[in-house]
């Protein structure tokens, strides 16, 4: 079985009046890029600062390596945290910032030299050694806080927002460096973020956070393809929620069901209500699941265009089609026309825990 670096167990805390996490049971394997995702407030930083140390459970059990380090101090355990400012020391050289960690460690100053020098060649800062913090971009700084977090070869580094400070393009960029960089150093991550694109692109798995619980944890496809709850649904992706009558109407089945906006297509209807330029049939082809409707909106995305659509059986839907051969004058005519939308019924959803 694989090694379980990291291992929480009933783990809950309260800061006066606030319970901000009740009841995280979680595991991270060794090796694994492991996210924790949710909205501002919902815990997952004060989770990852108990891992670390610097936060004392109310209650339940942190475990490193199937050791019990909940009564040991941070500096006791083989962890680094990297934070959202970096907290780089702007007095000391890159090189220096890096080493710092070894320093304190007595490791000789020519093995200090030597190992700052690979971890800064890991993050491909070479030449920048003899610079200040003051003198890199946001981006060059990231990773500066990076090697020095990987020079001592910790078992686990958690990293709390780390790409919160950079501008979008930046941020997608040090996305995928940041996982080749974990697959090549073979470190267990666990990665802090509210962004549900970044926690879908680089991870392996990840929970979901709301209200100091944890929702659902899964793989970034069983997240985004089975949510588990409506606040998932919602929270990761568009919300695109089934319910009630329309999904009585629509989906012929009572319950609450959930269908990812790529996955349904837009057909323009034509006056005898059939599905028009396609030449779609008015019923639903076998195996799919079919709903008329009035375009309430479209956007135009450059690669894609969204159309949200008020379905005649209630509720509105939201579509996201690939611009293949569409230009924005003809999206634009979509707008107040009547559509019919056309799905296979795999991804209709059951969403549980819905009220
Ligand atoms: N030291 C503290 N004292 C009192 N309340 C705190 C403290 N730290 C966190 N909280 C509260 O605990 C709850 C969870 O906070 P936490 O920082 O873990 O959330 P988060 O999901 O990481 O949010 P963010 O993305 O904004 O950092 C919040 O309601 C917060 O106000």
């Amino acid at each position: 079985m694989e090694g379980k670096a990291i291992r929480l167990r009933g783990l809950r805390k309260v800061f006066g009046r606030t319970e901000a996490v009740s009841d995280v049971d979680l595991a991270v394997s060794d090796g694994e890029f492991f996210s924790m995702l949710g909205p501002s407030g919902s815990g997952k930083t004060t989770v990852l600062r108990m891992i670390a140390g610097f936060e004392t459970p109310t209650s339940g059990t942190v475990e490193l390596d199937g050791q019990d380090v909940t009564a040991l101090a941070p500096f006791e355990r083989d962890v680094h945290t990297v934070f959202q400012d970096y907290a780089l020391f702007p007095h000391m050289t890159v090189e220096q910032n890096v080493a710092y960690g070894l320093k304190i460690r007595k490791v000789p100053k020519a093995d200090r030299l030597r190992r700052a020098a690979e971890a800064l060649e890991s993050v491909r800062l070479e030449g920048f050694a003899k610079r200040r913090p003051a003198q890199l971009s946001g981006g060059q700084r990231q990773r500066v806080a990076l090697a020095r977090a990987l020079v001592t070869r910790p078992r686990v580094l958690l990293l709390d927002e780390p790409l919160g400070a950079l501008d979008l393009k930046l941020r997608e960029q040090m996305q995928i460096e940041l996982k080749e960089l974990q697959r090549e150093v073979g470190i267990t991550f666990v990665y802090v973020t509210h962004d549900q694109d970044e926690a879908l692109t680089m991870s392996d798995r990840m929970a979901v956070f709301d209200n100091g619980r944890i929702e659902q944890t899964g793989t970034p496809a069983e997240i985004y393809e089975r949510p588990a709850t409506p606040f998932v649904a919602g929270f990761v992706g568009t919300s695109n929620l089934l319910t009630g009558e329309s999904a009585e109407h629509v989906v012929g089945k009572a319950g609450t069901f959930s269908v990812r906006p790529e996955k349904i297509r837009v057909l323009k209807e034509t006056s005898d209500g059939t599905g028009g330029a396609d030449g779609a049939a008015a019923a639903p082809e076998p195996g799919h699941t079919a709903a008329t409707g009035t375009v309430a909106e479209v956007v135009y995305l450059g690669d894609a265009t969204r159309f949200l659509v008020d379905l005649d059986a209630g509720g509105r839907l939201t579509a996201v089609q690939q611009n293949l051969e569409t230009s924005s004058e003809d999206v634009a005519a979509y707008r107040g026309s009547r559509v019919r939308l056309q799905w296979h019924e795999r991804h209709n959803f059951p969403v549980t825990g819905a009220t």
